[in-house]
């Protein structure tokens, strides 16, 4: 069953074209002149109950613009998002909706600045009118899985931003929504903090059936988190489907880095294997190829026949290449 419908959404942002100077900005107050960019350009897709969703792009591609749609801080200049059937940016349809949704905005906290995370966590409470023992029993998990209790009592703040983005994704959850958007939820963090947040989603996911839709940079995520990805292009919708597609589309990629000594004839190791790339030049070479039809013990053995080799490093064609590549040639 599906939970979010998006349907023909578009938002269009309307800028006064701005004026150099000082006089130039007190113009640009009461300047009737604007341009105008199509954020988001007509986009359909539907969400079923339980699913985590990758929701990718180069920078500007619209992402967050439509996650604002979807929890209803923006309002979409035509066509609709449906939240469980109910429309997020209608103010009737609003506190029904934010009930069912909780959202983690990575660049910016939603917490109360100067308060300890366990107060905002019990004005939160309040607010979502969550009873107390579904309180404790959900504060208890997120404590757990999220470590809060070396910071739970320490102004917001206060707190590393590891610190504060798990604590962020604590207080989207108190109220335990079904359905959880995170935008960019592990920018700027280390590896390890990283690490944690991604285990704990995963933690959630599994224990809450929670729907997930998740914006990042970092293919790492997308890979350990995602079944299915939807690359956003410029306001538009690239590509809608399992990752595990998009991986077979692109190919099972080896990239051979080697050092060596001797002579390696490059033409003579491209006719032996049809359609392998080779390229390089004293001592050095990058060879790559489709492992599904080159063998790869087949081009190991070949050069070693030829030359010493010093170093090797092999590679796998990486979600972050694969990405880079739909992004630059705007096509799937
Ligand atoms: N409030 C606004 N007013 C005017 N233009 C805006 C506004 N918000 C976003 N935009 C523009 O809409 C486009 C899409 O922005 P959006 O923040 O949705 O992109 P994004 O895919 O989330 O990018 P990033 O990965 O960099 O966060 C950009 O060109 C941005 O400058």
């Amino acid at each position: 069953m599906s939970v979010i419908e998006i349907r023909d959404l578009k938002k269009t942002f309307k800028k006064p074209v701005r004026e150099q100077g000082i006089w130039g900005m007190f113009k640009t107050l009461f300047s009737t002149k604007y341009t105008t960019k199509d954020a988001v350009k007509g986009i359909n897709f539907k969400v079923n109950e339980g699913e985590i969703v990758g929701y990718i792009g180069a920078n500007g591609a619209g992402k967050s613009t439509t996650i604002k749609m979807m929890c209803g801080i923006l309002t979409p200049s035509s066509g609709e998002v449906l939240i469980n059937g109910k429309q997020p940016y209608k103010a009737k349809e609003r506190k029904e909706v934010l009930k069912d949704v909780g959202v983690v905005f990575g660049q910016r906290t939603q917490l109360w600045w100067d308060l300890p995370l366990i107060e905002s966590l019990v004005i939160l409470r309040e607010i979502y009118k969550v009873s107390k023992s579904d309180y404790e029993e959900r504060l208890n998990f997120l404590r757990e899985v999220l470590d809060l209790d070396e910071f739970m009592n320490q102004p917001v703040r206060t707190l590393s931003l590891g610190q504060r983005m798990r604590a962020d994704l604590a207080a989207s959850l108190i109220h335990n929504p079904k359905i959880l958007f995170l935008d960019e939820p592990t920018i700027g963090l280390d590896v390890l903090v990283k690490d944690k947040m991604i285990k704990a989603i995963r933690q959630i996911h599994q224990t809450y059936h929670t729907t997930i839709i998740l914006t990042t940079h970092n293919m790492d995520d997308i890979t350990d988190l995602c079944h299915r990805v939807i690359i956003l292009d410029e306001g538009n919708i690239l590509y809608d489907g399992p990752l595990s597609t998009i991986k077979k589309k692109f190919g099972d990629v080896r990239n051979i880095y080697l050092t060596y000594r001797g002579n390696l004839d490059i033409e003579e190791i491209k006719n032996k294997f049809e359609s392998i790339h080779v390229e390089g030049n004293d001592g050095n070479l990058n060879i790559s190829f489709d492992a599904d039809k080159i063998d790869i013990n087949k081009v190991l053995k070949f050069i070693i026949e030829r030359a010493d080799l010093i170093d090797i490093k092999i590679q796998e064609n990486s979600l972050e290449t694969i990405v880079r590549s739909i992004y630059e040639n705007k096509k799937y």
